[in-house]
């Protein structure tokens, strides 16, 4: 294992979960569904602290691990996740009950996110996370960035494809796309972009106030 291995093993490893997030974790994998990185959560979880963030949109519910980390250390902070499959959202809102999220803080959103983001309020959000149907990932990045206000941000888990984008060789849509993204927003005056090795990629473009 070479030293860069170590050290992103070493990143995964050090977050420490509560009991909800195991378990939600657990059940994810059982299911099929890839949750987010330890690592990834506990970034998105520390964007949200760091930030202050407290309207959060989410793509992609699955059963609410990223979801049950964006709210861990924000008391006030209302979650809008949309999912498509109405299993995986009964499973989330179970998930969500047991860890003790009162509803008022949750609007668990069935439905394909293409036709759900253009009905949500424009510049409502202090973060948005696409972490669904990476094949519409940039027409979900032009949404999100109508629906963020100025100075929050966007967050989207698996910028790497599960290691295809850093792979010349891989020339599949969703890799060509992946780029394509990550070229717009390292030349867009209007964005800060920060590329994390965290968990498959962790991308995060915080729409600047200009
Ligand atoms: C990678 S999983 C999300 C995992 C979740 N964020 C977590 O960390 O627990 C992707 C989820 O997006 C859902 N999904 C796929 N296409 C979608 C779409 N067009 N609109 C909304 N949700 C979609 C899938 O059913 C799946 O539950």
């Amino acid at each position: 294992m070479s030293r860069l291995e170590r050290n992103w093993q070493y990143a995964e490893q050090y977050p420490t979960e509560t009991d909800a997030m195991v378990r939600a974790r657990r059940l994810s994998l059982e299911l099929g569904i890839e949750p987010v990185s330890r690592s990834v959560a506990a970034q998105l979880g520390g964007l949200v602290a760091a930030t202050g963030a407290r309207t959060i949109c989410e793509i992609g519910t699955g059963v609410g691990v990223s979801g049950l980390a964006l709210l861990r250390y924000a008391p006030e902070a209302t979650l809008t996740s949309i999912e498509i499959e109405s299993e995986h959202l009964r499973q989330a809102r179970t998930v969500f009950s047991e860890a003790g999220v009162a509803n008022a803080r949750l609007r668990l959103i069935e439905g394909d996110a293409g036709q759900v983001l253009p009905r949500l309020n424009l510049e409502a959000y202090d973060l948005v996370v696409i972490d669904a149907d990476p094949e519409h990932l940039l027409s979900y990045v032009e949404h999100a960035l109508q629906i963020v206000r100025p100075g929050g941000t966007i967050a989207v888990p698996g910028a790497f494809a599960h290691g295809r984008v850093t792979d010349p060789a891989a020339r599949d849509i969703i890799a060509q796309h992946l780029r394509d993204l990550l070229t717009t927003v390292g030349d867009s005056p209007a964005i800060a972009p920060v590329l994390s090795p965290a968990g498959d990629g962790l991308l995060m473009l915080t729409r600047l106030q200009v």
